[in-house]
């Protein structure tokens, strides 16, 4: 027999899990399906362990770097204790994934661990990790499944020891630092964790497929982060291909192509990683049965408002495709409880939607690389639009910190000054750019903060000095 539910989630993402207990704490009838652990990806295998570990290997960074500061530490007697950079990092992991199952327990949620499936667009098949069944139907289901890192794809690979075979997951249980580190792919995972190992003591050598690294993000920019990254130790190969692998010692031999066209070339490592991103968690949910249509890349397709091809079932985070952010899964947990749950308010409000909104982001490598907004290359039109580039050394926070590596750049409306687009590769980027996103919010002309007091020395006063070189 089946259970009836107002509300089914399934998959504990960013979105489902505050969502699972909005419903219930709204008195519906409500469950959540999650097959490996509550909390998904981001607290259990992305944002929160991998800022744990950057925040050591940061410590391994600066204790290297006393003497710079007058601090007198033998450079070459600073170690790490991958065993103890671990512990902290399951810890703070089990820490926030405990805060998010007492939640959903106080709200009153059922939750089911087990892997979903749909038998239709009303029911929805668990399968227990002992075999056992249950069939569940509800009158609304909420999908937030979320992605996973893309197998990996090399001639080779399978002969290799299943140990020196990375992903994005199973590198952040190392019990000790890897002696050469080959990363495949020069994305957020692969520059992230590329400067982690290198900290911590590895070899590291990053092949990126385009010609530059992070390939969305402006040329300019991403320049900056390559030298910034070089200067720090890590070999970078643009426009390189991996072709095949083989064992070699204990580690391997991989054949690559360096630059296009170029020569065949080999590197001996002692672990690989693949970070050549990342594929969506669709095929398990059989959602042809519900009959929930994807787009051409395997991600299931919504409208603005969250909605799939199939009435009352709504997409959440990452699963709908990219931006594949925690804060963008988030802000769909908002949107729909916002639409779909009752307001104690008396005035109604407009249906909330993906429309327009302003995705922030924040690459944590050292410095960090934070966006928000348009790209000078992605307005068509280049005479609407002035830019302003600064570097970082120009900034007394970063000189006197000794941190002062990386660039600010913005990008504005000629004619009305409003901020279109602004970018921050520098020390505590996120939290400089998170200022011009209020004032993106708010419609403040680039003129005021010209103007504006800003404490000082603070990092937010470099965006009186920023605008003198727009050009
Ligand atoms: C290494 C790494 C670092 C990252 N760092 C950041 C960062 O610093 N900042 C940031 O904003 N984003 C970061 N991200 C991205 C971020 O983790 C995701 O965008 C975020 O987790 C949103 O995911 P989600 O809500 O779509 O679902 P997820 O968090 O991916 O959760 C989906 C859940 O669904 C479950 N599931 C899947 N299929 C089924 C099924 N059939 N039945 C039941 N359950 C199922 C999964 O087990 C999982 O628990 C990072 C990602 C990675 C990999
Ligand atoms: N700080 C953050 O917010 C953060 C951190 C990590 C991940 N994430 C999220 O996770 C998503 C996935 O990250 P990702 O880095 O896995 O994927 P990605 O798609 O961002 O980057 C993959 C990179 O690998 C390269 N590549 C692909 N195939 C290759 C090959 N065969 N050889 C060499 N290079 C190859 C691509 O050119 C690209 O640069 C991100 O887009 C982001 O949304 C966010």
């Amino acid at each position: 027999m089946s259970t009836h539910y107002q509300a089914l989630i399934l998959g504990s993402g960013q979105a489902g899990t505050p969502l699972a207990s909005a419903f219930a704490k709204a008195g519906h009838k409500t469950a959540l399906i999650e097959r490996a652990h509550i909390a998904g990806c981001c607290v259990n295998e992305g944002c929160t362990p991998t800022k744990t570990l950057i925040a050591s290997g940061h410590v391994a960074y600066l204790a290297k770097r006393g003497p710079d500061y007058g601090v007198l530490v033998n450079r070459d007697e600073v170690k790490v204790d991958m065993k103890k950079i671990r512990q902290r990092k399951r810890d703070i992991v089990d820490s926030f994934r405990g805060g998010s199952e007492r939640r959903l327990k106080e709200a009153g949620v059922d939750v089911l661990m087990g892997e979903g499936a749909f038998v239709d667009e009303r029911t929805v098949k668990v399968r227990f990790e002992g075999g056992e069944e249950k069939v569940v139907t509800a009158d609304r289901i909420f999908v937030n499944t979320g992605e996973r890192p893309a197998p990996a794809k090399l001639e080779g690979v399978e002969k290799l020891d299943p140990k020196i075979v990375l992903d994005s997951t199973s590198i952040q249980e190392l019990d000790e630092v890897p002696e050469h580190l080959v990363v495949i792919g020069g994305g957020y995972v692969g520059v992230e964790f590329a400067q982690l190992m290198r900290r911590l003591g590895a070899r590291v050598s990053v092949l990126q497929r385009g010609k530059q690294l992070l390939p969305r993000e402006d040329p300019e920019i991403a320049k900056c982060l390559f030298d910034i990254l070089k200067e720090d130790g890590l070999d970078i190969l643009l426009e390189s291909q991996a072709v095949g692998i083989e064992p070699h010692g204990k580690g391997f031999k991989l054949k690559y192509q360096e630059g296009k066209g170029g020569p065949e070339k080999e590197l001996i490592g002692s672990h690989i990683l693949f970070a050549a991103g990342r594929i969506p968690n669709t095929e398990a949910l059989d959602l042809s049965a519900a009959g929930i249509k994807t787009n051409s890349k395997g991600y299931i397709a919504t409208n603005p408002f969250l909605e799939t091809s199939t009435p009352n079932i709504y997409a959440l985070g990452d699963v709908k495709g990219p931006p594949a952010f925690t804060h963008i899964s988030y802000d769909d947990f908002r949107i729909l409880s916002h639409n779909l749950l009752p307001s104690s308010s008396s005035s109604p409000t407009p249906k909330s939607s993906t429309t327009n909104r302003l995705v922030p982001y924040v690459v944590y490598t050292d410095p960090q690389l934070a966006h928000i907004g348009l790209h000078e290359h992605e307005i068509p039109d280049r005479k609407t639009i002035q830019v302003a580039k600064m570097p970082m050394s120009y900034v007394a926070r970063a000189l006197e910190t000794d941190e002062s590596r990386g660039m600010m750049k913005a990008v504005v409306n000629r004619e009305t000054g409003l901020i279109l687009g602004f970018t921050c590769l520098g020390m505590e980027g996120g939290e400089l750019m998170a200022v011009v996103q209020m004032a993106m919010m708010g419609g403040v002309r680039w003129e005021v903060l010209q103007r504006a007091v800003w404490a000082h020395p603070s990092l937010a006063e470099s965006l009186n000095n920023l605008w003198g070189f727009l050009e």
